[in-house]
């Protein structure tokens, strides 16, 4: 493919924000007549100057417009790339995907129609390959996190650790972070899971077992009581504070957990828009304080108790080192504050940083796990054969419910983290691409070379439906990620490595998911103490979140839990039912 200019050199890559100085600069145009001379402009009125320059402006920007599709087309280093033509010359066909909030399947379509390669807008290219995820996201990968991060940032101050493009300050925070998500700490969450957990599980049955037809609860839209107990849960985890949204009842906290999903699905189409430069531009130049201005009460209110809270333990942990008292609660704040940069041994975060990062937490955790939550229920839900057999692993290796905590045996049921890998195959928590710009010197990616500025990426949802690397793709077959000699699931560990090259939806490499143990043991925690206690079912005539004939290609199958990309998945249902275990 193409060698050579790095798309840094190229006019055409500059900001739409800078569109006037590069016309500006060009000698070629009062000859031309495009805009009038300066003796001109300086001897009119001020009404007539706007009628003059009016018109000359906009001849420039259409100008700039036809030459950039021009460029686009024909001499863009991407010129040569499959994909949609609009796609091509602008970035807007993805942002209307963005807004309607099917991007993941308007991509997954672009793979059915081109190949394994796209050009998905001017400077994006998507790959739906293993080989390609391998080369964008390893350690040695020659990329940085792509402007699109840049959107998401609330204020200077809240410059966390996901949203730092900057490749050695991301490593740096990075690295103090993971101080506070060592295997003790993981450990140390458990008790604090199973009290979430065991309340939860008395609210989903209610008052209503064995008063209703065969015991079965109410019908629970899981994708709001799994919102809930993961808030809940995070807070307590995060901050030692009890946001009670689970509860029944009012809760002006409760619109917290929505607030945040309207935010992102608002933000999302602004990342993926033609003007994303320019937002990013405006943003620390006074577009900042207007979003804060205008973000919902409940936003704000959430972000004035989590200062106040993280205040009073920064206090209160110093106090404690003082009077050498034993710590009181093993929580992330705890970890946190407690951390000390292994340079300077001074504290690893001031109270800007700590609140950036605390913020993130409860955000990147919180969606991200209630989203699978409610995937791997409905998958389960909707098959079986497969829901018998976790039910059996589970109730087999348990004596008892309050053995379910992190510990060996939980870790090691094999079935339930199967059942778990093969939902975030096919239902990921970020469904679409993250993206990742090129750095000088340009990269490799299945054989072809790609110069510096361009941004790739492999979209999770059009991976995890790769029939070439799974085969069966769109089948939930747990037993894909076991090995096994038995006839039936016959499986070989070479088999399931290769399998696991393709899966990542915890992403790998340098900005892989700092929080993916606790996940995975809060998600093992919350199916298997459910499935030990209960029998689940979807609640008879619904079918929320199910595929359907009319939303089209690539969303019909009914056994297909059905998301939204909002760059995290926005999700409905399923509506389920709770009775306690029979056998
Ligand atoms: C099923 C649950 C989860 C999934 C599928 C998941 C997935 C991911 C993915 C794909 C990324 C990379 C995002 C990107 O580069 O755009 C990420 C980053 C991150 N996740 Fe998670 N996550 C989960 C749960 C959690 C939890 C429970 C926490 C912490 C409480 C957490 C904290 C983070 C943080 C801090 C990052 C940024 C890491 C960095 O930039 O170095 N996540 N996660």
């Amino acid at each position: 493919m193409w060698r050579g200019t790095d798309l840094g050199e190229s006019p055409f890559n500059a900001p739409l924000t800078y569109l006037p100085n590069i016309f500006s600069q060009s000698p070629n145009l009062s000859q031309e007549g495009l805009s009038p001379s300066l003796e001109e402009v300086h001897a009119t009125p001020p009404s007539e100057k706007m009628a003059l320059i009016l018109p000359a402006f906009a001849t420039l920007c259409l100008a700039y417009m036809v030459t950039n599709i021009i460029y686009n087309i024909f001499f863009h280093p991407l010129s040569k790339l499959p994909g949609p033509f609009l796609s091509k010359i602008s970035s807007i066909p993805s942002f209307y995907h963005a807004y309607k909030g099917d991007r993941h399947i308007w991509l997954w379509q672009q793979f059915q129609i081109h190949g394994k390669k796209i050009r998905a807008a001017p400077n994006l290219v998507l790959f739906k390959s293993p080989n390609a995820y391998n080369a964008i996201y390893s350690f040695k990968s020659n990329v940085k996190r792509s402007s699109f991060y840049d959107a998401w940032g609330r204020n200077a101050d809240d410059v966390n650790v996901l949203m730092t493009s900057d490749v050695q300050l991301h490593a740096r925070k990075r690295r103090l972070l993971s101080l506070a998500f060592t295997d003790h700490s993981v450990k140390a969450s458990s008790p604090f899971m199973a009290k979430h957990i065991d309340r939860w599980n008395q609210l989903l049955v209610g008052e209503q077992l064995a008063k209703t037809d065969g015991g079965w609860s109410e019908p629970r839209d899981i994708a709001t009581w799994a919102n809930y107990l993961v808030f809940d849960l995070l807070g307590d985890l995060c901050f030692g504070a009890d946001f009670k949204t689970k509860e029944p009842g009012e809760n002006s906290l409760k619109k917290v957990v929505d607030a945040f999903d309207t935010f992102v699905t608002f933000n999302y189409p602004i990342s993926k828009s033609p003007l994303l430069d320019t937002l990013v531009w405006l943003k620390p130049r006074g577009l900042n304080s207007v979003i804060e201005r205008l973000a919902p009460q409940e936003i704000k209110d959430h972000y004035a108790l989590v200062e106040s809270l993280v205040k009073e333990r920064m206090a209160a942990e110093e106090k404690r080192e003082v009077e050498k008292r034993p710590v009181e609660r093993e929580d992330m704040l705890h970890f946190l504050c407690n951390a000390k940069d292994p340079e300077t041994g001074k504290p690893a975060f001031d109270f800007k940083e700590l609140m950036a990062e605390a913020n993130l937490l409860i955000l990147a955790g919180s969606d991200t796990t209630a989203i699978t939550i409610s995937t791997v229920l409905f998958y389960l839900c909707h098959d079986r054969r497969v829901y018998l057999k976790l039910v059996r692993e589970i109730r087999s290796t348990f004596s008892n419910v309050e053995a379910i905590v992190h510990c060996p045996e939980l870790l090691n049921c094999k079935y339930l983290r199967a059942c778990i890998d093969e939902t975030l195959r096919l239902a990921p928590a970020a469904p679409s691409e993250l993206p990742r710009e090129i750095l000088p010197g340009g990269m490799e990616i299945d054989g072809d070379h790609y110069p510096q500025g361009v941004v790739v990426g492999t979209p999770n949802w059009s991976m995890g439906r790769n029939e070439e690397h799974y085969g069966d793709a769109y089948t939930f077959r747990p037993e894909r990620w076991i090995v096994s000699d038995d006839l039936d699931t016959l499986n070989t560990e070479e088999e399931v490595l290769r399998l696991k090259r393709g899966l990542h939806t915890f992403l790998r490499g340098p900005g892989d998911c700092i929080g993916q143990k606790l996940a995975i043991l809060e998600l093992c925690m919350v199916i298997a103490r459910t499935l030990w206690r209960f029998d689940v079912r979807v609640a008879p005539g619904t079918h929320l979140g199910e595929g359907r004939a009319e939303l089209g290609w690539g969303q019909r199958d009914p056994k297909q839990f059905m998301l939204k990309d909002a760059y995290i998945s926005m999700r409905e249902g399923p509506m389920l039912q709770f009775r306690a275990r029979e056998v």
